[in-house]
């Protein structure tokens, strides 16, 4: 999509309206576990032409919902809808969280580009929510952020100094700092060489258990690997569809069995014209 969505929601997570409720994510969501996302009769016409009509798709709770589908499909537009943001040529269509209550500022945003400050050392790209939002820096809980995606020690270092696959692990702690219980992840790995990319998936999948969380991805190993359910968009305009995901728990290992013969059904889906 050529446009940029709304800097805020992708820097931190947090939306527009959210900054000036002085409650802190941790306390509005407390006692309320991640809900179920519903996406129903998108209509979406932009520059005149039909992309979405009737597309719907279901995230589950807690669950991580890889979808996949052609460039063009309309796999991030459905991102932006869920996340509150304009869409172009936007027609029809809603989104409701399961348990009824507003999906707005309960959702975190992961992109491609990790979108880190160059001139802020990493602790402060980490906690740039806080700081956004002119909250008192939990530094604290930053460093344990940090920790926990295996970047201890490197807290005052600035994003040139780090390596892509290193700056997405930042990205992933200021993600986690902002701890929504829903996240929209948009080819977060793209960018990384397989082994990196390989370790994020396992990183990934083990910090985000528990929250419902939309992956778009180009990568049809990494929809295998890390989908709980997996989704297909494709058609003109396009449905989503659902592809059986393979036994077992997220992150799935390279030689699961039947991964293979799972790669090829998915491919072939993926190649199918309408
Ligand atoms: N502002 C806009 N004006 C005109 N067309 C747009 C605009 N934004 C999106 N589109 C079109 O809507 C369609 C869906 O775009 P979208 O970015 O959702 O696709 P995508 O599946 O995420 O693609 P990719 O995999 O390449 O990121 C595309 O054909 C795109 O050109």
């Amino acid at each position: 999509m050529p446009d940029t969505p709304d800097l805020s929601i992708i820097l931190t997570g947090v939306s527009p309206k959210d900054r000036h409720t002085g409650v802190s994510p941790e306390h509005r969501h407390a006692g309320h576990p991640p809900p179920a996302v519903d996406i129903t009769d998108v209509r979406v016409r932009p520059g005149g032409r039909l992309v979405l009509d009737g597309c719907g798709l279901t995230l589950p709770a807690g669950r991580i919902t890889a979808l996949l589908g052609a460039s063009g499909s309309g796999k991030t537009t459905l991102m932006r809808l869920i996340a509150g943001l304009d869409v172009a040529g936007f027609e029809a269509g809603h989104v409701t969280a399961s348990d009824g209550r507003p999906l707005d500022g309960r959702i975190a945003w992961m992109a491609q580009q990790d979108l880190l400050m160059p001139w802020a050392r990493v602790i402060d790209n980490v906690t740039l929510g806080d700081r956004l939002r002119g909250r008192p820096v939990d530094a604290p809980r930053a460093h344990v952020m940090l920790d926990a995606v295996g970047l201890a020690g490197i807290a005052r270092l600035r994003p040139a100094a780090l390596s892509g696959g290193m700056r997405q692990r930042v990205a992933l702690a200021r993600t986690l700092m902002e701890d929504r219980p829903v996240v929209l992840m948009d080819e977060p790995f793209g960018a990384l060489d397989a082994v990196t990319r390989h370790g994020l998936q396992d990183l990934a999948c083990r910090l985000l258990r528990g929250r419902t969380v939309l992956l778009v991805t180009h990568d049809p190993l990494e929809a295998l690997r890390m989908g709980d359910e997996i989704l297909v968009l494709s058609g003109r305009p396009a449905i989503a569809r659902r592809v059986t995901p393979p036994p077992g728990p997220v992150p799935r290992p390279v030689d699961t069995p039947d991964l293979g013969a799972r790669l090829a059904a998915l491919m072939a889906v993926l190649e199918a014209r309408p």
